[in-house]
């Protein structure tokens, strides 16, 4: 994988997925999520608030790493870095987008969840996968069992991982990281609530990765 995106997966093991409503939030919630040792924030394009969200924390928290997530197509590969996106990540990655992400100038986790869409990426550069829906999709023993075929990858389970089955993703060796929405609870972030969102970070921060 790029020695950047090598770099930036060993920061932290698990990346918070966020889906948000309000880009006023997105500034104090990346703060939190900093101080607590979470500098990598995925911020999903499933919202109208998300472009700006990005951009807010590109421009106004030092430290934090804003990742557009949720990214489908090649408008929104544009949009992203636009918004000054210093990563991205996809759900799933068809080729077209897959051969727009190559060169799209940023480190990038693509998306699968089989082995054919793995090697399929490896073969365009991608060594540095998202693993989703990871629970749904074999877990843990999808990532053992393809570890045997295809050494060279590791990957970034998300989709149903929770601060009490991290521990098991984490232990692999071709796991570099988690991501998940647990760190954000819908609830904590209407009510602005970043003491508990923290909390919950500082928790994250302290699993132990690889
Ligand atoms: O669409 C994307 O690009 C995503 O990032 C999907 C999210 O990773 C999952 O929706 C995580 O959701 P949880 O299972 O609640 O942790």
């Amino acid at each position: 994988m790029p020695h950047d995106l090598a770099a930036l997966l060993a920061r932290a093991p698990v990346i918070p997925v966020i889906a948000i409503e309000d880009a006023g939030l997105a500034e104090p919630l990346a703060a939190a999520l900093v101080e607590a040792g979470l500098p990598l924030i995925e911020i999903t394009l499933r919202t109208p608030a998300a472009l700006d969200a990005i951009r807010a924390v590109a421009r106004a928290v030092p430290g934090a790493v804003p990742i557009a997530g949720t990214v489908l197509d090649e408008r929104q590969i544009a949009a992203s870095l636009d918004a000054g996106a210093q990563m991205i990540v996809t759900p799933g990655t068809p080729l077209a987008l897959a051969e727009a992400l190559a060169g799209c100038g940023v480190p990038v986790m693509p998306g699968c969840a089989s082995p054919g869409e793995a090697m399929a990426l490896s073969r365009l550069g991608f060594n540095a996968l998202k693993f989703f829906p990871a629970e749904a999709s074999g877990g843990p023993r999808w990532l053992s069992a393809i570890a045997g075929p295809l050494p060279h990858l590791v990957f970034c389970p998300t989709g149903g991982v929770t601060l009490a089955n991290a521990p098991d993703y984490l232990a692999l060796p071709n796991v570099a990281c988690v991501g998940g929405t647990w760190i954000t609870p819908k609830a904590a972030l209407q009510a602005r609530d970043f003491a508990a969102i923290g909390r919950l970070a500082r928790e994250a921060a302290g699993l132990k990765g690889r």
